[in-house]
Order: structure tokens, then sequence, then C-alpha cells
């Protein structure tokens, strides 16, 4: 099979898939369908019934003759107008509530594949898919699906009337009919590879967009706008480029469906006239058979139309059907949750841990226990594995070989919900959205009062420069938290996690943006609320924090070589003072950033 054909395959069976959703709108579906019907007859018999009354008239027919036709045709005109009405609204009442279900399940499996999935894929692609490319399907559920089927049913009823008119006419339109059905066909593969390279040139360029927008401090300060601007040119020319060849193969697949339509339309104006002269047709209904003639093509050039437009919405299809069937890297979350009360214990027994398959082993045999209300430092030089152990506990991946257990259980038996309960993890960089200070530390708690969001500003030592904010903690932190400096952003994501008093909390460099003073208070101010009660793992380089914790994880290239409090291990591990001496050493060095174990590793 050639690439164009697997890709029109693809197209076909996604498109199929999406047909399902359908199914919960099938009264608005069958309504809409007999209302297209209705509205193409009623088009066609308006036309045709026109036609008679020219005929009849130029004929010299008397005017009692005509009188019901025209009757008839002053009652069809307004019905038409009101059918054609509507099917309009409420085939794209129907297309839009298809839309709104495609996005929640769109939503919903991005929940699932997060966040392991989205780690290899462009934020702005996946934006495009969710937005541009389910728009695009407005197409096939508003003008393809209902369509299909009145192609079927109204060029037959216009060619058993033209049957009815005299037999031969039919038999003149059938094959160029089919020649403009068949066009589609022919260049079906072609439209659908057009139309996956559309839908990826538009994916491209709103991911490029996206990426300069989010970057655009950066390469204002490299001085890269220019390149970035020129990149961005390129994809939109490369997009135009690709509307461009779709359009010309659908201009070109018009043309033909045209040539065919105006060759029938032909074929019986000039066989009908025959006929009449012949004497074999009233002449009165030779205007008749040209209007159907040219009617029984219209709903066939128009499905023909779409079916060109398809290889677009195919591929659309194709994208959004891919995300929502995307397996997750971690699957088969239980139901039940495994039990009522957990100890915030966690262990990790011999996990090893790649990326992918044939990846290098990030975690090799790596076994420790942390234990109730105890505060544990996570250390190791930049690229030791720290963060990989961190989102393995909070399940974000499965472990190689290995298992994780949270208060002696595998944490595979847990709910994402419960998991997330008892876990929570503050990452390294952390997002704050677009609304109020409150709501952003209200994230995981929607209930929580604002007494309660209070208390937890105050635990991350927040407290203090929300109340500062223009209002207080009403001040929207801006898009992605930009109105907040870097340690207020962090002191916020602290808060927010602290809200939600979960036993095992796991703070990623969580802090590495405050300065040595603040941070020393925010860790005060943890162990105030914290310790003794629940487990707290800090991953940090800076010394005084890693001092202050009851006991230090030593790591070293993915393994976990040590355990100790910091004068064990000064005393006993080589890699532990080789660390602590490269801290020394960065606090004589004046140029230096003197705060943190490994210099330059915040990361
Ligand atoms: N999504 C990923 N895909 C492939 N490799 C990854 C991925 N994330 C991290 N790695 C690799 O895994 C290794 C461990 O990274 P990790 O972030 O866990 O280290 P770390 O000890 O937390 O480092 P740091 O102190 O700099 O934050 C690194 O070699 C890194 O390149």
């Amino acid at each position: 099979m050639t690439t164009d054909a697997a890709t029109a395959k693809e197209q076909r069976r996604a498109l199929r898939s999406l047909l399902r959703l359908l199914n919960n709108h099938r009264l608005m579906f069958t309504a809409t369908t007999l209302l297209a019907t209705l509205n193409q007859l009623a088009g066609i018999a308006t036309a045709g019934m026109g036609a008679v009354v020219v005929g009849k008239a130029a004929t010299g027919a008397p005017w009692s003759d005509l009188q019901s036709w025209v009757t008839a045709l002053l009652v069809l005109v307004p019905i038409t107008a009101l059918v054609s009405w509507l099917e309009m609204w409420l085939v794209h009442d129907m297309a839009y509530r298809i839309l709104a279900d495609i996005r929640r399940e769109l939503f919903q499996a991005m929940e699932r594949l997060a966040p392991a999935y989205f780690v290899d894929q462009r934020g702005g692609d996946v934006a495009a898919t969710a937005m541009a490319d389910v728009e695009t399907l407005e197409w096939f559920y508003a003008h393809t699906v209902g369509s299909l089927i009145v192609i079927l049913l109204v060029p037959t009823c216009i060619l058993a009337t033209l049957f009815l008119l005299h037999p031969v006419l039919p038999w003149l339109l059938v094959p160029l009919v089919l020649a403009v059905a068949v066009i589609p066909a022919l260049f079906a593969n072609r439209a659908a590879q057009q139309g996956r390279t559309l839908r990826e040139a538009v994916g491209r360029a709103g991911a490029e967009t996206v990426d300069a927008l989010q970057g655009l401090r950066e390469l204002s300060m490299f001085d890269r706008k220019g390149f970035w601007f020129q990149l961005l040119e390129k994809r939109s020319q490369k997009l135009a480029a690709a509307r461009v060849a779709f359009g010309r193969r659908d201009g070109l697949e018009g043309a033909l469906a045209a040539a065919f339509s105006s060759l029938g339309m032909l074929t019986v104006l000039i066989a009908a006239a025959a006929l009449v002269s012949r004497g074999e047709l009233e002449p009165a209904l030779y205007p008749a058979c040209v209007v159907l003639a040219a009617a029984v093509f219209g709903p066939v050039t128009a499905v023909s139309r779409i079916v060109a437009g398809l290889g677009n919405v195919g591929a659309a299809a194709a994208r959004v059907d891919k995300l929502l069937r995307a397996q997750p890297a971690v699957s088969d979350f239980p139901e039940q949750a495994p039990a009522d009360t957990v100890a915030p214990t966690l262990a990790f027994k011999q996990v090893s841990f790649r990326y992918k398959t044939g990846g290098p082993d990030v975690l090799q045999d790596v076994s420790f226990r942390v234990e109730a209300g105890e505060t544990v430092a996570l250390v190791g030089l930049s690229g030791s594995g720290k963060s990989t152990l961190a989102q393995l506990a909070l399940r974000f991946w499965d472990p190689t070989a290995g298992s994780i257990h949270l208060g002696g259980i595998d944490i595979k038996q847990f709910p994402r919900k419960d998991l997330n309960q008892h876990l929570m993890l503050v990452p390294q960089t952390t997002t704050l959205f677009h609304t109020s200070v409150r709501e952003n530390i209200r994230l995981g708690s929607p209930d929580a009062s604002d007494s309660a969001v209070t208390l937890a500003a105050r635990a991350a030592a927040a407290d203090g420069f929300i109340e500062n904010l223009p209002e207080g903690y009403a001040t929207n932190a801006g898009d992605r938290g930009a109105q907040l400096s870097g340690g207020q952003r962090q002191r916020i994501a602290l808060a927010r996690a602290l809200l939600r008093r979960p036993p095992v909390l796991i703070l990623d460099e969580s802090l590495s943006n405050l300065d040595a003073e603040t941070e020393a208070e925010v860790f005060a101010r943890i162990q105030t609320k914290r310790a003794g009660q629940f487990t707290t793992l800090f991953i940090a380089h800076r010394l005084s924090t890693i001092q202050a914790c009851d006991r230090i994880l030593l790591f070293e290239g993915g393994r976990f070589i040590a355990s100790g409090s910091h004068t064990e291990l000064m005393r006993d591990n080589a890699a532990y003072h080789r660390l602590i001496e490269a801290q020394a050493r960065a606090q004589q060095d004046e140029s230096t950033p003197t705060t943190h174990l490994i210099p330059g590793a915040v990361s």
C-alpha cells in the first residue's frame, strides 16, 4: 500500500470512529437528515413546477390550467425557505454539540495521558488539535454525514420523475451522475495526503507561535527575534503552500464535476428536444426535463465537493483520534482505595527506570525507606536522578523494575486521585494560572476557606508579600504567574501544596529561587507545620537545607549510595565529602553563587 493510500485508510478509520458520537444525538441527526432531504426535494420541486408553468405558458395553455401550479408554487416557496432555515439551525446545533463532546473527551484523554505523553509533544501542536482540528470536524458533522444519505435519495427521486416524463431520459444521465460521484474517489488518496500535510502545517505553525510567545523575553535578550520571526514566516508560507496545493486539487475536482454536470444537462436538452420534435414528449414538459436534468447534479456535485474536502477533515479526525486513543505511560489505576488509613512512609524497592525502551538506565536498583514524620534530603549531582525518583513516586511513570510503596502498599494499588491525596510534589518549575493568588493557592482544595488559604500562605512564608500586593490575595497572578517574582511563585506553589496537608510531601528544589535567609525561614515554618506528623522529602542543593534535615539520602549516577546525618556522611562517605568540599570552595569564590552545593546546578 502506498503512503497516500495508508494515510487515506487511517483517515477513513478515524472518521468512522468519530461517527459513534452521533449516537448521543440520534434524534437530531434523523431530524436534520429528513429536513435536508425535504429541503432538496422542495427546492427541486419548486424549480420543476416553475418549469412546468413556463412550459405550459409558452405553449399557450389557459390560465385555469396554470392556476393550480401557481398556487402550489406560492405555498411551496415559503415552506422551502422555512425547511432550509430549520435544517441549517438544527444541523449546526447538532454539530457544535458534538464538537463540545469531542473537546470533553480530548480533555479527559489529556488528563489521563499527562504528564508522560506530553513530554514528547509540542504544546502548540496539541492546542491546535483541541481547537483548530476539532473545529474542522464541524464540516464533517454538519455537511457530510447527512448529505451522503441525501445523495442516495434525491437523485433517485429525480431520475424516477424523469422516467415518468420519458423512460429514455434517466438512462442518458446515469453514466454522467456516476462519473461525478466517482471523481472524489479517484483523488481520495492524494486528498488525504494533502489534508495531512495541511493539518500538520497548522499544528506546527501553532507550536512555533506558542514557543515564540513563551520565549519572547529570551529571544529579545539574545537578539534572536528576527531569526524566530523568519521561522514563523517560513511556517506561514508552508501553511499557505499546503492550502494552495489542497485548493488546486479541490478546484480541479470541482471543474471536472461541473463539466460532467453541464454535459449531462446538455445531453438531456438535446435528447428531449429530439423527443419533442418526434412527438414523443409533450412540449410543455420540455423545460421541466431540462430543469430536472440540471437538478439531479445539484446534490451529486455538492456531495462530490464535500468528499473532495474530506482530506482536510479526515486529517483533522486522524489527529483527534490519535490523541483520544493514545495509551498512557501508566495504566490500570484501580477504582477502590486499598486502605482507609495509610501511614506516611515511602519505600523504593530495587527500583530501576529508563524513560525510553533502549535508553539509558536513569535509576538503577534504588532501594531506600523514609519513615513516617521524617524530614529527609535527597542529595546528588545534577542529573543523578532525584527528580525522576519524585516523579516515579507520583506515578507519572512506572519503574522499569522494582516497586514503590506508600504506607507499605504498592502505589499501583492506589486510584490516581487517592495517591494525590497522600503524596504531593512541588516541582522545580510550577504553573500559576491567570486568576487571583487566592484561587491559585486553592487550586487543589476548592472548598478551603479563606482563612485556611491564609494559614497555608503563612506556612509557606508567602503571607507577607501577598498582603503587600496591590489587591492582596485577590491580585491576579498574571499569565503563568508573570506578575510575580520566581521566589514568590515558588512560595505560592508551596502554599498550594501545604493547603492539602499531604501526608508525604516532596519538594523538588521548590525553594531554589529564594535567598538563603528566606529559604531557612520557609524551611522552619514547614517543619513547625509538619514535623513529627507528616513526612517531607527535600530535593535540595543548598547546604543549609540539607544539614537541617533529619537524614540525607545520597545519589550518584542513578544509584542510591548512602544514607545518614550530615556528620555521619562527612565522616564516612567520600562522595558526600567531595560535594561538601565543592560547596566550601564555592563559598570562598565570591564570583560563584555561594549558597549552592553544586555550582551552577540550580535548575
Ligand atoms: N523526560 C525525559 N526523557 C528522557 N530522559 C530524561 C527525561 N527527564 C530526565 N531525563 C534524564 O534523566 C536523568 C536524570 O534526570 P533528573 O531530572 O531526574 O536528575 P536530577 O538529579 O533531578 O537533576 P537536577 O539536580 O539537575 O534537577 C538525566 O540524565 C536526564 O537527562
